[in-house]
């Protein structure tokens, strides 16, 4: 484990969130899905990708699939409602997103899952968020990505062809609408070299 300075800790302004708005543009896709997509949300996350990588306490992920439980090749953290979050940026990028999508989506972002994908090697394979009140009703998980850019994947569950949609350093990926319901989406394992990506998933109660 590296050792971290105490420049590297003391994140203080650095770290900056933009408007979450501003930039952003909506893709819809079928059956009442959407993506909306804000380029570059958070600056200087780079220091906050290296405090995460080693602070998060980091748990190999084993989740039910079909009829066997597998190692899903990925470290993940999941942050209840109420659990405080690792750095304050995360609690305001939190509540400026809860902000942003009151109306539309009549209630706050209260949990946040941390995924981190070590190298190309690691992933996450197709699956909607169904685990809760997803699997009846319109939800929307809101993803920040930092480090290396992994694109997260998307089809519709009845065919059709994928999508890809870039979630760089800094990125905000919204999935919305029907989307955990009607499309599956993923993080593919790529052969080309690429370094550690984290993603932090804000979602609301009751739904994982
Ligand atoms: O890492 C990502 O951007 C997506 C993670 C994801 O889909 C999940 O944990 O449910
Ligand atoms: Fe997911």
């Amino acid at each position: 484990m590296v050792t971290l300075q105490g420049s590297l800790l003391d994140l203080g302004d650095q770290i900056a969130l933009g408007r979450v708005g501003e930039g952003m543009t909506r893709r819809h896709l079928t059956h009442g899905a959407w993506l909306d997509v804000r380029p570059g949300w958070l600056t200087a996350g780079d220091r906050l990708l290296e405090v995460l990588v080693h602070e998060v306490p980091w748990q190999a992920e084993r989740r039910q699939m079909y009829d066997s439980v597998v190692d899903v090749p990925r470290l993940t953290r999941f942050y209840a409602e109420g659990e405080p979050l690792p750095r304050p940026v995360l609690a305001q990028a939190r509540d400026a997103l809860s902000a942003h999508y009151a109306g539309e989506l009549g209630e706050p972002f209260t949990t946040a899952g941390m995924c981190l994908y070590r190298d190309g090697r690691d992933s996450v394979a197709w699956h909607g968020d169904r685990i809760g009140r997803s699997r009846e009703q319109d939800t929307m998980i809101a993803i920040v990505s930092l480090g290396a850019d992994r694109p997260l994947s998307l089809r519709p569950r009845d065919g059709g062809p994928s999508i890809k949609v870039a979630a760089g350093h800094g990125d905000l990926v919204v999935m919305g609408g029907s989307c955990q319901r009607t499309w599956d989406h993923a993080i593919l394992k790529t052969s080309a070299v690429v370094g550690p990506r984290i993603s932090v998933q804000f979602r609301v109660s009751g739904v994982r």
